[in-house]
């Protein structure tokens, strides 16, 4: 509080919300597209586009992204996240896939370059599209998902990335260390500018179902991911994860997912000050659209208030399957 002494009736507080000019007049925080990074599922020609939980998405061929990211840039977005479906033939135990240039997001980069250069795209680090256990790493022959040999194949993935024209690569795989030596593996290969977009505190949550089933891993992955991924009910070892990842080099910094832990979105832009993301993530997509379907709410209305609340808590950009309906909404 500064300083502030007010009491009734002296103050009231609804003279500031008696009309929709003055509540925009003293509003705190706002979305404009510029803050909404689009959640992009890639797929081959062929593969199927809907996705069955996320209704108002579907997954998208090259060219339908590249023509989507020329409208991002137009919409005034902020970018573009980019995750590839992968059926089970491309995938092995290796994740061989993701270091080939051929591969679905190597093919979207370069599309997307071509056809919209403006537009920030954002590649997703982490075995899991390509693994045929699903996993975000390399596993171990006792099942255990190996750290370190692991963040090596993340650093040739970041650096695919990277000679594919990403201009932000965004490790969501939750290995020690990894921050720090993709920084180092992009430096080596002449990517100074490549930014990184660090996962940094990023939850083993239910709420990633939908995505699983978006990119093929959901048949595929065995067990789950909680020994990597941290733990629900931890605050301050998220701080520690962040603390981490800004000393190895991140340049943002993400949590995730974003509404049940908005409380972690203000703990880590506070504390480090770095442009701070929130990612809405698949099952919170899901969720406003089945409670809409429903006849709960109004998809449009929750949508917006669910974004406006990420702005309030800190966040500086959200990466969300519905940033260009989104956009429209606000410029509608
Ligand atoms: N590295 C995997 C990854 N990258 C982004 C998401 C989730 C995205 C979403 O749910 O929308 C996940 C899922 C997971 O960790 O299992
Ligand atoms: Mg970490």
């Amino acid at each position: 509080m500064k300083n502030y002494h007010g009491s009734f009736p002296l103050t009231r507080l609804r003279r500031l919300r008696k009309s929709n000019g003055i509540r925009s007049l003293v509003r705190e925080s706002r979305v404009s597209p510029s803050d909404l990074i689009q959640g992009v599922i890639l797929r081959e020609e062929g593969d199927p586009a809907a996705i069955p939980a996320m209704r108002g998405v579907e997954r998208l061929t090259v060219t339908e992204a590249a023509d989507l990211a020329e409208r991002a840039v137009k919409a005034g977005l902020g970018g573009l996240a980019l995750f590839p479906y992968t059926s089970a033939s491309d995938r092995d135990a290796a994740g061989s896939r993701a270091f080939d240039h051929e591969n679905l997001m190597g093919r979207a980069a370069r599309a997307i370059k071509q056809q919209a250069p403006e537009a920030v795209i954002i590649g997703d680090v982490a075995l899991d599209p390509y693994t045929d256990h699903g996993h975000d790493g390399l596993m171990g022959e006792d099942g255990t998902i190996l750290n370190d040999q692991t963040v090596e194949a993340l650093c040739r993935q970041a650096v695919t990335l990277a000679q594919t024209g990403f201009d932000v690569v965004a490790p969501s795989d939750m290995m020690d260390g990894r921050v720090g030596a993709i920084r180092q593996a992009l430096d080596r290969a002449g990517f100074e500018d490549v930014a990184i977009l660090s996962y940094a505190v990023k939850y083993a949550s239910a709420f990633y179902g939908p995505y699983r089933d978006a990119v093929g891993s959901r048949g595929a992955l065995k067990g789950d991911k909680r020994t990597y991924q941290m733990d629900p009910g931890n605050a301050e070892e998220g701080l520690r994860e962040a603390a981490l990842d800004v000393g190895e080099g991140a340049d943002m910094l993400m949590v995730k997912p974003g509404l049940a832990y908005l409380d972690m979105v203000t703990r880590v832009k506070d504390q480090w000050g770095l442009p701070t993301v929130a990612f809405q993530v698949s099952g919170e997509y899901a969720m406003l659209r089945a409670a809409s379907e429903a006849g709960a709410f109004d998809f449009d209305a929750a949508l917006m208030e669910a974004l406006l609340c990420f702005k309030r808590a800190g966040a500086d950009a959200i990466i969300t399957y519905a940033a260009e309906h989104a956009a429209k909404l606000l410029t509608d």
